[in-house]
C-alpha cells in the first residue's frame, strides 16, 4: 500500500501537467502517469476477490463520503457555495478568448442547469471551474466556499469539494476502479485528518455506494472505464461522485449516450446525493434530463456569457421554441 502517494497538495514546482489532466477519469483525483504506473498494491481488487465471501459489514467504521459528512448539517439559512464575476478566459495554446464575461451565484441545495448552443462554452466553463490546464483565465473572480478557487491546484479544489463528471470520461488501463476509488477515497480522508479505510471496510463502503447507481460489482474489478460503454462510463463517473462526494458537483451531459432506463438510474441517484448543503451545476441539451433533476435554475449560454436564467419553464421553452425563441 506504500504506493498510495501522490495525493497531497502537490508544489506549484509539481503542478500537473495538461496531459496528466486529461489522463485523469475525473478531477476528483488527479492522477500524473508516472504515479498510475506506480500502483503496484497487492491488488484490492484481487484480494476481494478471495474475501469477498467471508466480508460481514462493518457498518459501524464506515463513514459517509467525507466532504458531505464534514459539512454541519445544521438549520440556517443556505449559504453562498459559487460566487462567479466576470469570468473571462481564453485558450491556453492558441489565447483564443472563450469565456466571455461569466456570472453565476450558487447557494447550497441549488441544481443549476446550463443549456447553450453547441460551441457557447458550456464545458470550457465547467473546467475552467476546475482548473483544467487548457484554459488561461484573463479576468474576473471565483469565490468557492469563500476561498479564492483560482488561486488553488486542480487537486486541491477536489479535495476543497469540487466534482466534475467529463462530457467523454476516459480510461486508466491497468488501473481497477477499485483501486482507484479507494485511494482516491482515502486521499480525501486523509486531507480532512481521517483514517484511511482498509480493503474490506471500503469494500463494504463501495457496495452500499453501488447500489445507489445500480451498478454490478463486476465493474469494481474491471480497470477504470476500459472497455466501458458510454452509458457504464457515466454512470462510473456517477458511483465517483458516490464514493467521493461533494460541495458543487458538476456534471458535463451526464444524459449523453444513456439509454432511457440509465438516465432514470443516474438521475435517480443524483437525486439522492442531493441534500440541502451540496449543489449541482449540470450542462445538458435536453429537457428530458430535467424533468428528472430538477433545476432550482437554468441558465442560457451564448458566446460565452450567461444571457439569461430562468426557472425550468424556460427549459421548457426551449424545447419547443429553440434557441430563436429565447430573447435574451
Ligand atoms: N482546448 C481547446 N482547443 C481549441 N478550441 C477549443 C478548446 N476548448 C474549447 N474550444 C472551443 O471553444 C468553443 C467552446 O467550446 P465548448 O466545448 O466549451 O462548447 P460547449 O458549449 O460545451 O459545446 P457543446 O454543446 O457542443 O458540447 C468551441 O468553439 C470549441 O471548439
Amino acid at each position: 500500500m506504500s504506493s498510495l502517494l501522490h495525493f497531497s497538495t502537490p508544489s506549484p514546482s509539481s503542478r500537473l501537467s495538461s496531459s496528466s489532466f486529461r489522463n485523469s477519469p475525473s478531477n476528483s483525483l488527479l492522477f500524473t502517469k508516472s504515479t498510475l504506473r506506480s500502483i503496484r498494491l497487492p491488488s484490492i481488487s484481487r484480494r476481494f476477490n478471495q474475501n469477498r465471501l467471508s466480508l460481514t459489514a462493518n457498518a459501524s467504521s464506515v463513514v459517509d463520503s467525507p466532504t458531505t459528512s464534514a459539512v454541519d448539517s445544521g438549520g440556517g439559512s443556505p449559504k453562498l457555495l459559487l460566487e462567479v464575476k466576470d469570468l473571462t478566459a481564453v485558450i491556453a495554446e492558441s489565447q483564443l478568448p472563450i469565456l466571455k464575461g461569466v456570472n453565476l451565484v450558487i447557494y447550497e441545495g441549488e441544481v443549476h442547469a446550463v443549456m447553450g448552443k453547441n460551441g457557447s462554452g458550456k464545458s470550457t466553463f465547467s473546467k475552467v471551474l476546475v482548473g483544467h490546464p487548457d484554459y488561461e483565465v484573463t479576468g474576473g473572480s471565483v469565490v468557492f466556499k469563500g476561498e479564492n478557487l483560482l488561486d488553488m491546484d486542480p487537486e486541491e479544489r477536489s479535495l476543497a469539494g469540487l466534482f466534475m463528471s467529463f462530457q467523454s470520461p476516459i480510461a486508466i488501463p491497468g488501473v481497477s476502479n477499485i483501486d482507484f476509488l479507494n485511494m482516491a477515497y482515502n486521499a480525501r480522508r486523509k486531507k480532512l485528518g481521517l483514517p484511511e479505510l482498509g480493503p474490506l471496510e471500503f469494500y463494504d463502503f463501495i457496495s452500499r455506494r453501488l447500489k445507489i447507481v445500480k451498478m454490478d460489482t463486476n465493474f469494481l474489478n474491471r480497470n477504470v472505464n476500459e472497455g466501458f460503454s458510454g452509458g457504464e462510463r457515466k454512470r462510473n463517473e456517477i458511483l465517483q461522485l458516490a464514493v467521493l462526494g461533494a460541495d458543487l458537483a458538476i456534471l458535463d451531459e451526464i444524459d449523453s449516450g444513456l439509454d432511457v432506463d440509465a438516465l432514470q438510474d443516474v438521475a435517480e441517484a443524483v437525486n439522492g446525493l442531493l441534500t440541502p448543503k451540496n449543489s449541482v451545476l449540470m450542462i445538458t441539451h435536453y429537457q428530458r434530463l430535467l424533468d428528472y433533476i430538477k433545476p432550482s435554475y437554468v441558465h442560457i449560454m451564448e458566446d460565452g456569457k450567461i444571457v439569461k436564467t430562468g426557472d425550468s419553464s424556460l427549459a421548457q421553452q426551449l424545447e419547443k421554441e429553440g434557441y430563436k425563441g429565447i430573447s435574451a
